[in-house]
């Protein structure tokens, strides 16, 4: 039987170790604090993610990533993508020889710029065919619920991306192979930042006309920002690109779009992370990253550009909608 850790107990580390304990496969969850290891162990509930559910008796959780990560055939990775380097440089030396490296984060680190899967090659010295990268349209609560997803696992090497493949195929979650982790990757990072956009135009009243214009010329930056850097459009027409940006960007359970909204409603910055009690909204800090990685390729970002100077340098909603309609008019 294939065996997992999922490091990391938040809301799609606890979903995603569901997905696996249903398809059969053996899942230990590492938690940080010992009490939501303890309710998820014995009490089959994680009741500050995903409050509710009930997890299969498959899933075993320990405070103690060591135990967790021992005869682990895939390494799920369910952290921030901001802590992902520190905490994977404390369990390095834990990782099994040979195992899969699965990354969930979406989100570019700031400073190096850098894709997940770069980071854990960077940090693990792991080879690079050893990652790979899951991403979707799959917020986690309607997946623990057991409403039907798709997916996509994302690695250079196609055996393993079989072997993750197997491991987290359901009934209700069904995941496609691509070789595409650059493709993958940026869809998933890039999304979070227009999810923010689309809640910003939520939060001032815009209906729509409005989102969908948003979404699609949102498409149209990432698409020019993965292909500078390798992926293929045809990622981006799929499941990790078109299929997560519509679900995050319309969904009022995403955290991205949620917290644009807040900031487009008039609150401020530290009441929309106030309110997010603790849950990560990727696309605050990724908005950064990406615009810098942009800049880095000469490709333009103007709806990234602008939710990075609303998140961090004062430009109000209002003024950053005037001045991305003012740009210059062009051919589509
Ligand atoms: N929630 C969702 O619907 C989905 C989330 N993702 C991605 O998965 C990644 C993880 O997100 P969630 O599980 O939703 O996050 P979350 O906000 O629900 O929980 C984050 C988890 O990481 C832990 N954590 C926070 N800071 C940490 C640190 N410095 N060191 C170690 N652990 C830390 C928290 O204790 C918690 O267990 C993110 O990159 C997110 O974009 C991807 C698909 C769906
Ligand atoms: O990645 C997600 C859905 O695929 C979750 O989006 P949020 O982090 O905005 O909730």
């Amino acid at each position: 039987m294939t065996r997992a850790a999922v490091l990391g107990s938040g809301s799609w580390g606890t979903a995603y170790a569901k997905v696996l304990a249903d398809a059969g496969t053996d899942v230990t969850m590492w938690a940080r604090r010992s009490e939501l290891a303890t309710s998820i162990a014995e009490g089959h509930e994680n009741p500050d993610y995903l409050p509710g559910i009930t997890l299969p008796e498959n899933i075993t959780a320990t405070s103690d990533p060591q135990r967790a990560l021992e005869g682990a055939d895939i390494v799920v990775l369910a952290v921030p993508s901001q802590s992902l380097r520190a905490n994977l440089a404390e369990w390095t030396e834990s990782i099994p020889e040979d195992a899969t490296l699965l990354s969930l984060a979406k989100g570019i680190e700031t400073g190096t710029l850098l894709r997940m899967s770069q980071v854990i090659a960077q940090v693990t010295g792991a080879d690079p065919s050893r990652i790979a990268s899951l991403s979707g349209p799959n917020l986690a609560r309607p997946i623990a619920e057991g409403q039907p997803a798709a997916t996509v696992i994302a690695c250079t090497d196609s055996r393993r991306a079989l072997e993750v493949q197997k491991s987290c195929a359901t009934g209700y979650f069904r995941p496609y192979t691509n070789t595409d982790v650059i493709g993958c990757e940026i869809g998933g990072a890039c999304k979070n930042v227009i999810a923010l956009a689309c809640g910003m135009a939520s939060g001032v009243g815009y209906g729509e006309n409005t989102l969908a214009s948003i979404m699609t010329r949102g498409l149209a930056e990432i698409i020019r920002l993965g292909t500078a850097l390798g992926a293929k459009p045809a990622t981006l027409a799929g499941l990790a690109g078109v299929g997560d940006l519509v679900a995050t960007c319309s969904s009022t359970l995403s955290r991205n779009r949620t917290f644009g909204e807040r900031l487009g409603a008039g609150g401020s910055m530290e009441s929309a992370q106030k309110a997010a009690h603790g849950q990560v909204a990727e696309g605050v800090k990724s908005c950064t990253s990406v615009r810098a990685l942009a800049e880095s390729y000469d490709v333009e970002m103007p709806l990234t550009e602008a939710v990075h100077r609303v998140c961090h340098e004062g430009l109000s909603v209002p003024d950053a909608v005037g001045h991305l309609l003012g740009r210059r008019i062009k051919p589509e």
